[in-house]
């Protein structure tokens, strides 16, 4: 009931504004919309609410697979995935209202200023360049680290947003952070600020031991709201355009099967991430010319939708640390189940913006979470879990997740068929630029010259041998074993990006090229990915949405 019932509506229903998918940003139009009381909002997601272990940080490697997981997977080509059990990436995607916010993992972090320039310049306003973008992030943010509020850092933050930030404070990271100071890494208080290369305790969408999904924050302190209709269960199907091109409403697939047409007075706004909002784009006819035309779509629009896909591309990599046998404490739920620490590195030290993420898992001998990641969260071959498992026995390790952040691979959604129902096709397009493997191969190189830092060597630290067929014969560390080693690991960071990118599907407040009262705001408007996970950008983007918006239309503004 935290979430109300789904609403009533009849065929034919008029609403100010329709926002397609109650994901991410679609919660955050939800509650920004819905502040001006004359103004009413219609959600239209095609889950249901988050489940039980939504809720918990705890839980999160149970969700992927699960049945609010839509798991999409990647179209095959000749680099895609070589050690994974289907050769193909598990693209999990979230299915219920706060959509993947509802089942990521929850870190915090925006991105360097170098990042949002090259927005504003793909969109050629101002409006997008940090210090415009910075007041967004701030907006949605309620910080709650005492550390982080009684320090300089505190300017960067916000204290009064719907959403719940904070750190957890396990002593496990320290000496792991020391050695990466040795290494010549600054150790931060907060990459949020001024400051963007270095190691943290990072920040996370975890409140007072509870997952902050957007659902859980935008939506359910204000689903009691009048002026906000929320439909669950619920495919939008259709966008529906009148003879002038302007968007008027959706056709939409009710759980029992009904279909109903319902109106927006003022204008649709596509909400359904990277894959379903340039699907929807597409069945309506905005896209590339050639596409629709192998699907006999008639032309609306002829826009570069669906292209420009952009991902964080991740491997892994194991190091075994000291001997243990010591049983660790009994899993609590409430807690990122096990502590972490976070690296932005860049290889050029002259640079002010990270090359690189490394996401460390402090693990003890005793845990099955990087198994688990490894079998069923990642899909890698059992072997490959298996030898990760076996590698470490009896030894604490450090696992890592290496991504590179700034991609120059680009891959392409299209239509399967034009059945909404049908999942697009999503080409990944990993690696279709080499420099992207022969950088990946330096950061995990990179990386692994922890092993030669006082501590590791302390423990007799050593990489972890995932014996993998593809690169058998090669010395591992050794930089072609890295680069054998990046092949084969590839995977998705989750971050799918770009597929109707600012300043060439849409404008550069998210208005749809060639059409009218047609937005989009969600993950597809990046023109490049920031150099960050993807979460907290989503709602920056959705919380500028519903400022050019009001602006426009003339809402009551909240500031
Ligand atoms: C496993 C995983 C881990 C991640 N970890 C992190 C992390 O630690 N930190 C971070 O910052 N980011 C992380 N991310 C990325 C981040 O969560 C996403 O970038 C962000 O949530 C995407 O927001 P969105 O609004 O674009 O799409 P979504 O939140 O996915 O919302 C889209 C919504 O639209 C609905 N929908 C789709 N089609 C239709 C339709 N036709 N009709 C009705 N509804 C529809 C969907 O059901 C969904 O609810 C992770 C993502 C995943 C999947």
């Amino acid at each position: 009931e935290q979430y109300g019932r789904s609403s009533h509506v009849y065929d034919g229903e008029c609403f100010d504004f329709i926002v397609v998918g109650g994901g991410t940003a679609g919660c955050v139009l939800a509650n920004r919309l819905t502040e001006d009381e004359r103004t009413t909002v219609l959600v239209v997601e095609a889950g249901g609410d988050p489940p039980y272990e939504s809720m918990f940080p705890g839980l999160f490697p149970t969700m992927a697979g699960s049945r609010v997981d839509k798991n999409y997977t990647s179209e095959k080509d000749e680099r895609a995935q070589q050690c994974h059990r289907n050769r193909v990436a598990n693209l999990t995607s979230g299915h219920m209202l706060g959509g993947s916010s509802g089942l990521n993992y929850m870190l915090y972090v925006r991105g360097a200023p170098p990042d949002y320039e090259r927005w504003a310049a793909a969109a050629a306003d101002p409006a997008w360049a940090w210090p415009q973008v910075l007041p967004y992030f701030i907006k949605s943010e309620r910080l709650m680290d005492p550390g982080l509020l009684n320090s300089p850092y505190k300017i960067y933050h916000g204290t009064h947003g719907y959403m719940g930030v904070a750190r957890e404070h396990r002593r496990e990271i320290h000496k792991f952070l020391e050695a990466f100071r040795e290494l010549g890494h600054e150790v931060l208080m907060d990459v949020n600020g001024d400051r963007h290369l270095g190691f943290t305790n990072p920040l996370f969408n975890i409140a007072e031991g509870v997952r902050q999904s957007a659902a859980y924050s935008f939506l359910a302190p204000i689903v009691h709201r009048k002026n906000l209709y929320i439909l669950k269960d619920t495919l939008v199907t259709e966008v529906i355009f009148d003879e002038n091109n302007n968007a008027v409403g959706v056709k939409v697939k009710t759980q029992d099967g009904a279909i109903l047409c319902l109106v927006a007075r003022k204008e649709v706004i596509l909400s359904a991430g990277a894959f379903r909002s340039p699907q929807l784009l597409m069945l309506a006819g905005i896209g590339p010319r050639e596409h629709l035309a192998d699907l006999k779509i008639p032309v609306r629009s002829n826009l570069p939708v669906g292209l420009n896909y952009q991902d964080h591309v991740a491997v892994f990599m194991s190091i075994k640390m000291d001997k243990s046998n010591a049983s660790s404490a009994p899993p609590n739920k409430h807690l990122f189940p096990l502590p972490a620490f976070v690296g932005y590195v860049a290889l050029d030290k002259r640079q002010a913006y990270p090359d690189y993420q490394v996401v460390n898992f402090v693990v003890p001998h005793d845990s099955e979470v990087p198994f688990n990641l490894c079998a069923f969260g990642y899909w890698y071959d059992y072997d490959i879990c298996h030898n990760l498992r076996n590698g470490g026995k009896g030894r604490n390790t450090l696992f890592s997740t290496l991504n590179i952040l700034h991609p120059r691979s680009r891959g392409r959604v299209t239509l399967r068929s034009r059945n909404p129902e049908d999942p697009p096709a999503i080409h990944t397009g990993m690696f279709s630029d080499e420099r992207d493997l022969d950088d990946l191969a330096r950061y995990l190189e990179d990386h692994a010259r922890i092993v030669n830092t006082t501590y590791f060597k302390s423990v007799g630290a050593m990489i972890v041998d995932l014996k993998l067929s593809m690169c058998g014969g090669m010395r591992v560390g050794s930089g072609q074993y890295w680069r054998c080693h990046a092949r084969c690991m590839m995977n998705t960071m989750y971050h799918y990006a770009g597929t109707c990118a600012l300043g060439s599907v849409t404008d550069s407040r998210m208005r749809v090229r060639g059409v009218r009262r047609l937005r989009v705001v969600d993950a597809s408007v990046m023109p490049t990915l920031p150099g960050a996970n993807t979460h907290a950008p989503v709602l920056m983007i959705a919380e500028k949405a519903a400022d050019f918006i009001k602006e426009e239309h003339r809402l009551c503004y909240k500031k």
